[in-house]
């Protein structure tokens, strides 16, 4: 009996005393974060925006990786609208920006700010033109970028384009006989495809399917933990990138053996061969290490995203009969008043996909990107009466503008006609899906035409069927239903 009565004050006494530890850290250690930088600011902690440090360390970024749109949503409703929270992501103090003009000051002021990814994805990423100093990279960018920036630059690209984009609706059409596909695969396929083409020239199937490979597990580890320990994503990735950077320099070692042997043609120059005689200000050419980064950037940067958005715009076109049914009309018109011998799509038929365009618009402003365009403060600055203080990070969280009710009536809604006074948005400035300032994305070119020539093809010859319309989706590194976007493509 007295043996009984011991245990059973001592189980109690136990669960009492975890129940107590549970209260004090739930409690008090919830707040360390957030004493610890107001301690180190001093008084200017009181400048800065209200929001939640979360835990130490690891902050608030399990929230936010698990669903950004909801920490967001949490953020607002508990805060207010005041379009700027301090919180603690990717292990660094971070305020992130709503607000459009914060926004904009933010990503313009190349003096008090400088780039700052995770760590994770600066290292899997690993470029010079995160390195170069603000004036030697509007320089060296301009000279990288020339092949992709403008319609007329992207001419001698959209054959190869459309056969691609051809092929592999093709290819979705006749797999999809036999059981739905995963569409967002196909998508990422045919990105991968025009990057290899418009960039190494690669028409060996050999070299884009073992690129393609080794590309899932480095996309994974854009934004993961810095692990590198067997298992992770982040050691995975780096693992894969050694293998990737082995098959450009052998792309780039051969490119190299041709010019020198004058066997490429001045107007059939790829990327790789305007990088290989690329000179600086001293005449000095890039190193092979700095071509192979340039063109692994490229990989990652310009084929995951247009990828995205192709799927979505499926997705967004078919939920909108009507939509489909006036850029049907267009495109159809486009054909009609071809020659009967051009078979390509020409750049100026392009520029007449008016309707499309909006339709691309739209899609890119619906699609959702959680991408966080993080820079560091190199000093303290003052924006609407906050702090940004020095070495703090910045996101800017674009998809507040894109779906504020402020800038655009019905937000929620998919209007391609909201576009037909386009100055409206892109004056306004509410609309940077590729980013503002110094770095906007020197894809988004390159990244329209291939949207206009998939889609100018799919509302002509395809229907789409999604099997999991209801499916949640993962934000990181993109937006993607959790099934892949599981779906049916067949021909009309
Ligand atoms: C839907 C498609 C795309 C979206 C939404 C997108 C978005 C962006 C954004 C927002 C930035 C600016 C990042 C920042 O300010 O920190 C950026 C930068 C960049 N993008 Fe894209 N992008 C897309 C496609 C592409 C494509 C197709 C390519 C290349 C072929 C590309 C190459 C790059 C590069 C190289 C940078 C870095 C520029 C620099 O630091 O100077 N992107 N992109």
């Amino acid at each position: 009996m007295g043996m009984e009565m011991e245990l059973g004050s001592w189980v109690w006494m136990s669960c009492a005393t975890l129940l107590a530890c549970y209260f004090v850290v739930n409690t008090f250690g919830r707040r360390v974060n957030e004493w610890y930088y107001d301690f180190k600011l001093g008084h200017n902690h009181r400048l800065l925006p209200p929001g939640d440090m979360g835990w130490p360390l690891i902050g608030k970024t399990w929230h936010y990786f698990n669903n950004p749109h909801l920490f967001m949503d949490n953020l607002i409703s508990k805060y207010g609208e005041i379009g700027m929270y301090k919180t603690h992501l990717f292990m660094k103090p971070t305020i992130i920006l709503c607000n459009l003009e914060a926004s904009r000051k933010v990503l313009t002021d190349d003096k008090n700010f400088r780039l700052a990814y995770p760590e994770t994805a600066i290292t899997v990423v690993k470029t010079i033109l995160y390195e170069v100093s603000s004036e030697d990279h509007k320089r060296f960018r301009r000279l990288v970028t020339s092949p992709i920036m403008g319609y007329n630059a992207l001419a001698m690209f959209v054959e190869r384009i459309e056969d691609i984009v051809v092929n592999s609706l093709q290819r979705m059409a006749s797999n999809s006989m036999e059981k739905p596909i995963e569409v967002f695969k196909e998508t990422k396929s045919l990105t991968m495809r025009v990057i290899l083409q418009i960039f190494m020239g690669s028409h060996n199937q050999k070299i884009i399917d073992q690129v393609e490979n080794l590309f899932g597990d480095i996309n994974d580890a854009l934004f993961s933990w810095p692990i590198k320990l067997p298992g992770f994503s982040y050691y995975n990735a780096l693992k894969n990138r050694k293998m990737v950077e082995k098959i450009v320099n052998s792309v780039v070692e051969d490119r190299k053996m041709m010019l020198e042997n004058g066997e490429i043609l001045s107007e059939k120059k790829d990327l790789v061969d305007v990088l290989l005689e690329l000179e600086d200000v001293n005449g000095r050419k890039l190193k092979s290490e700095d071509i192979i980064d340039l063109l692994i950037l490229f990989l990652i940067a310009g084929h995951l995203s247009t990828a995205t958005v192709i799927m979505w715009a499926m997705v967004y076109l078919t939920n909108n009969p009507l939509v489909i049914k006036k850029a049907k009309e267009e495109q159809e018109e486009i054909v009609k008043s071809r020659p009967p011998s051009q078979q390509y799509l020409s750049i100026e038929e392009i520029k007449q996909m008016v309707y499309l365009t909006k339709v691309t618009n739209e899609v890119l402003r619906m699609s959702d990107f959680a991408i966080p365009l993080s820079r560091e403060a190199t000093t303290d600055v003052n924006i609407n009466g906050y702090m940004i203080p020095k070495g703090w990070r910045t996101v800017v969280w674009q998809n507040a503008c894109h779906m504020s009710s402020k800038y655009f009536k019905n937000p929620e809604e998919f209007a391609p006609s909201r576009w037909d006074d386009n100055n409206k948005y892109t004056n306004g400035t509410a609309f940077f899906p590729f980013g503002v300032g110094t770095r906007m994305c020197p894809g988004r070119d390159l990244t329209k035409m291939e949207m206009l020539i998939f889609l100018h093809h799919f509302v002509r010859n395809y229907k789409f069927e999604q099997m999991n319309p209801k499916c949640p989706v993962s934000y990181f590194p993109l937006p993607v239903p959790n099934d892949n976007c599981l779906a049916k493509v067949s021909k009309i």
